[in-house]
Order: C-alpha cells, then structure tokens, then sequence
C-alpha cells in the first residue's frame, strides 16, 4: 500500500495549540487533529499547508520548522503524517469543513480523541514542549 502524504499544522498561541475536531459525516468524525491536508502533486508539504489552511479557515499562515512524523495504517490506507510548526499571520478562524475547534494545553493532550495517526505526532510535540 502507498502512503498517502498528509501535512498538519502546529499552530501555537500563549502556550495553547490549536486543534479541529473532523466533521460529522467524515470517516474519522469526531476525531480531533492538527489541520492540514494531502499534499496535491506539485505542491510541496509547505505550499500544500498554507493552501489547506486559508481553504479550511481562511487563515494566512508561514510555515516554520518540520517538528516529525508519523506512519499509520488505517487498514484501507496509510497515512504518512508530516508536522510543521506553522505562523498565524492573519485572518480570523473560521471553520468551513471542520465540526469545532479549540486550543489546548499540554496538559490536555491525553484527554483528546486524537485521530489515531496523531497520537504519535502528539508523542513528540509533548516532548519538545515539556523538554525546553
Ligand atoms: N489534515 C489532517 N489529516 C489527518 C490527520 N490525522 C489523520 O489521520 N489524518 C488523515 C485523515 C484523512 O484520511 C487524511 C487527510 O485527509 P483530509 O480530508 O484532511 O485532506 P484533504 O482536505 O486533502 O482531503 P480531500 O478533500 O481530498 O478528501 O489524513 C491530521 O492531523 N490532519
């Protein structure tokens, strides 16, 4: 099975990430996880973030450093992960595909329903952010 690459976006505020909850009539409904999307061919895991979140929230966004990755499968695929620290530059939040969405502590991490490929990426944002 190929992988299917997929971009997710740390985005950070006073010491808060946010996350989006996946829509109701989405396979992983409920599930909460970093926005982003596939990456489209031509496009690079960079472009493909910034052009998934201004579709998803009309957000303006720059895209920092490449916190990590991680392989799921979900049994009829498999999901490559990429995390990128990412920059809000501008525009308010506004949910166009999500269900909700929110910002959390790391303390909070444990209590979410992660889509399962995050709970790996969310391994080792809690490490960088505890470890400093
Ligand atoms: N964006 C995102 N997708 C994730 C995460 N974790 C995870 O398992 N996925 C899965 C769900 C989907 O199977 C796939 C990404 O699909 P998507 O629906 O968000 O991407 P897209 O906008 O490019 O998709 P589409 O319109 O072509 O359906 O990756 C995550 O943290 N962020």
């Amino acid at each position: 099975m190929k992988a299917i690459k997929v971009t997710a976006a740390i985005i950070i505020k006073n010491e808060k990430v946010f996350i989006a909850q996946r829509s109701k009539n989405d396979e992983l409904s409920g599930k909460w996880e970093f926005p982003g999307g596939k990456i489209e061919s031509n496009e690079t895991a960079q472009e493909c973030l910034e052009r998934e979140l201004f579709e998803e929230f009309g957000i303006r966004t720059k895209i920092l450093d490449y916190l990590g990755e991680s392989i799921f499968d979900y049994g009829n695929k498999l999901i490559h992960l990429l995390g990128y620290f990412t920059e809000h530059l501008s525009g308010d939040y506004i949910l166009q595909v999500h269900q909700n969405c929110k910002w959390i502590d790391v303390n909070e991490f444990d209590d979410i329903d992660w889509a399962p490929a995050d709970i790996e990426l969310v391994k080792q944002l809690k490490k960088k952010l505890t470890d400093q």
